[in-house]
């Protein structure tokens, strides 16, 4: 298929090529025309000159004539992008309202890291002969070759001297290293709700394969869009490994999406285990010079299918003929920069673009999804076992952390997982004499204490949260930008020395536990690590934020806690309700699993009565479901509508309002704001929604405003972030 940026065929030569520079500015609006070097094709990078700059650009389009007197480019990059990834880029600024060079950019390997080049031996054929006098060692040297040469190379440069090895320089690839979690090799036998979800998988991709190739046997509908529902342990990953398996016999590439590399180490560890060579692995954690290795592996087709977060469905991949998105109600999977692109949105495009196949899959899939996507069900446990009790625990009258059963369970429990959506000691200090509270001196949020010792509530039991700690350990943090500075020792406005921390974090409460505690939150920087010790530990907790719940496989666990129920339900948010209904199903999901106990969940809240979290304890995701989309389809809400989030920020307070209200003005009549948010990054911030029943029209009001004021002279200084359905 031609891109449709290409000439119609057998139309002129085109002469043009027209660039994109890749800088962030939004007011620089490309494309600009350049002279076409031989060769020089839609996806290609360049240097080219730009006012008395050298820029760094993409061809996005190719014209026949120009009104402009142009200039050539400077030189021609070896990389250059498939012309898929061109239009995916040029896609994505138009529908998040971002830029061309930023969507671009996202999609280049990095930039100013070069090929590695070691040198490379190999025997010269017909050196060797009954003749030849050649020591044991050296006779074992020439056995292994070919290979690099490593630490022989002064006894390889002997062998050359005589000409019997030839040495050169030969490119190695930077390959990452496999995750340190054991994965069965083999496809399990599988039970019949996976079968029939591979066979109704392998259709879709057959049939998608098929029409893709223009097959006169081709059928004339293919399921294009699927949602995996599988209750937690149901054997999903299987499945995905089968579809993946399948895609690749029919010759076309895989994208795996995952919410983080880190903590799905099983899920990458079966993908490498099973389809071996043909997998690369993309992700943030890798070193530049892996990252540039990789995506060459996947550009040169060496490597055929692409598992890693997010930044994944970027892939230089072509005829992309299976994207698969497990966890997919994962918040992960939302770019927190600018693109603010959805890497569930891009998956369904690069399924579309190539007559591919998208499969989304969850436990706890989102209304979204459930709403549009075909389902297929895996309705039971794979192991064969039910899942587990889930209790709610009224905490309402109860002054400990912990309730006293809760307690107790934990002291009873082999192996338990314990969620506390708050990381660090304590969640803020104040004063308790004359109420000083520390906050960031660049945002107006409270400075978080971390790494502090010392006496604190849960463990003495105290009747309430707070607790004086000893003056001085550890450091406050603020989690917005960075900031650190040491704890106070007195209070700096009234000198007294009782400073109370207040909010149990993640830290404090894993000090308090008993037995051998694991932790898991974002402060932790060898998280595939701790979930390694962990799962093969004999006992202990695995205490953490919501990372703990996400898909890991412990065959052992008998008891899942989770201590503050109420902690996302209080969000004002309309994404509360799903989110946790998600994390408990979630979390729940981790106890039980194989091993010899049935596994037990407790949900400590002060909302026993919540929907969400009765049938979150009810493991029952379609009765919350349908309850869900009544209720946004009521108020309107996403999937029943669009919302745009727009956020102006400045240094200067009355310049972001300015901003704000200068958009309010050119956006439709229904739009709010400008409201405060609290001052970030020392930027204060004004926010303005738009909502709308339908996407486009909502998007293309928000474009018209946001570039109305880019470039202009007001806009100095300003940032503005556009969300479109914020998660
Ligand atoms: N057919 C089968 N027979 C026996 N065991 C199986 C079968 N299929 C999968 N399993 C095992 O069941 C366990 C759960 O599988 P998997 O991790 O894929 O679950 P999942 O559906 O992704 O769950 P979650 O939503 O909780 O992440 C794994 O240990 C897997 O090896
Ligand atoms: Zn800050």
């Amino acid at each position: 298929m031609s891109s449709p940026t290409s000439p119609p065929g057998g139309g002129r030569e085109p002469a043009v090529i027209r660039v994109e520079p890749l800088v962030t500015a939004r007011g620089v609006r490309g494309p600009f025309d350049y002279a076409r070097p031989a060769g020089c094709d839609v996806g290609a990078v360049v240097e080219v000159p730009f006012g008395r700059q050298r820029l760094r650009g993409v061809v996005t389009a190719l014209a026949e004539t120009s009104e402009h007197a142009l200039k050539e480019p400077l030189s021609i990059d070896e990389t250059s992008l498939p012309p898929s990834l061109v239009e995916l880029a040029l896609w994505m600024a138009g529908d998040v309202v971002s830029t061309p060079a930023r969507c671009l950019d996202l999609l280049l390997p990095p930039a100013d890291v070069t090929e590695r080049t070691r040198l490379w031996a190999a025997v010269v054929p017909g050196a060797i002969d009954a003749g030849t006098r050649l020591t044991e060692r050296q006779r074992a040297l020439l056995d292994r070759l070919p290979g690099w040469t490593g630490d022989d190379l002064p006894a390889l440069r002997r062998l050359e001297a005589r000409g019997i090895v030839t040495i050169e320089p030969r490119a190695q690839d930077r390959r990452p290293d496999d995750p340190a979690v054991g994965a069965p090799a083999r496809p399990v036998a599988l039970n019949p709700d996976q079968t029939a979800a591979v066979e109704r998988l392998r259709s879709a991709i057959l049939g998608a394969a098929a029409r893709r190739a223009g097959a006169g046997d081709a059928p004339a509908s293919v399921e294009e869009r699927l949602l995996l529902h599988g209750v937690t342990g149901s054997g999903k990953t299987e499945v995905y490994l089968q579809a993946a398996a399948c895609a690749l016999e029919a010759g076309r590439g895989v994208v795996v999406l995952v919410p983080e590399i880190a903590l799905t180490p099983q899920t990458v560890a079966r993908f490498r285990a099973r389809l071996g060579d043909a997998v690369a692995v993309l992700h943030s954690g890798l070193s530049r010079g892996e990252r540039r290795d990789e995506w060459w592996r996947l550009r040169r087709g060496e490597a055929r299918v692409c598992v890693g977060p997010m930044s994944a469905v970027l892939a230089p991949l072509e005829d992309v003929g299976l994207v698969i998105v497990d966890e997919e109600h994962d918040p992960a999977f939302k770019h927190d920069g600018d693109p603010r692109y959805d890497a569930r949105r891009v998956a369904a495009w690069r399924a579309r673009r190539d007559g591919g196949v998208l499969v989304a899959g969850s436990a706890t899939p989102r209304p979204e999804s459930w709403l549009a996507l075909p389902r297929i069900s895996l309705a039971r446990r794979a192991d064969g076992r039910p899942l587990p009790p889930v209790e709610l625990v009224d905490v309402r009258r109860c002054r400990t952390v912990l309730e006293r059963t809760v307690h107790q369970a934990l002291i009873d429990a082999r192996k338990a997982i314990v969620l506390l959506n708050r990381r660090g000691w304590a969640t803020s200090l104040q004063c308790a004499d004359c109420g000083h509270a520390w906050q960031c001196p660049n945002c107006d949020v409270s400075l978080v204490l971390h790494g502090a010792g010392g006496p604190s509530a849960a463990a003495a039991a105290a009747p309430t949260m707070a607790a004086i700690g000893s003056a001085g350990s550890g450091v406050l943090r603020c989690h917005h930008c960075g900031h650190r500075e040491p704890p106070p020792v007195h209070c700096p406005a009234c000198r007294s020395v009782s400073v109370g921390r207040h909010g149990l974090g993640t830290e404090q409460l894993a000090a308090d536990l008993p037995g051998h505690v694991f932790r898991l939150d974002a402060d932790v920087r060898d998280r595939a690590g701790v979930l390694e010790r962990f799962g093969a530990a004999e006992e202990g907790i695995l205490v953490g934020t919501q990372m703990i719940a996400k898909g890991h496989d412990f065959p052992d666990v008998d008891l899942g806690v989770v201590v503050d129920a109420d902690a996302t339900l209080r969000f004002p948010d309309f994404r509360s309700q799903e989110r946790t209904f998600q994390l408990v199903a979630q979390l729940a999901g981790r106890a039980g699993r194989g091993g010899a106990t049935s596994g037990r969940v407790l949900v400590q809240t002060r909302s026993p009565e919540d929907a969400s979290l009765r049938l979150a304890a009810a493991h029952d995701a379609e009765t919350f479901l349908a309850g869900e989309l009544d209720r946004r389809r009521e108020r309107g809400f996403p999937p029943f509508a669009t919302l745009a989030r727009i956020t102006c920020e400045h240094e200067d307070e009355a310049r972001a309002q300015a901003a704000g209200e200068v958009l309010r003005q050119r956006l439709p009549r229904e739009a709010t704001g400008p409201l405060p948010l609290f001052r970030r990054q020392g930027r204060f911030r004004r926010t303005l929604e738009l909502r709308g029943p339908h996407r486009g029209p909502v998007v293309a009001a928000v474009r018209a405003a946001v570039d109305s004021i880019a470039g202009s002279r007001g806009a100095r200084g300003l940032v503005v972030v556009v969300e479109i359905d914020p998660r």
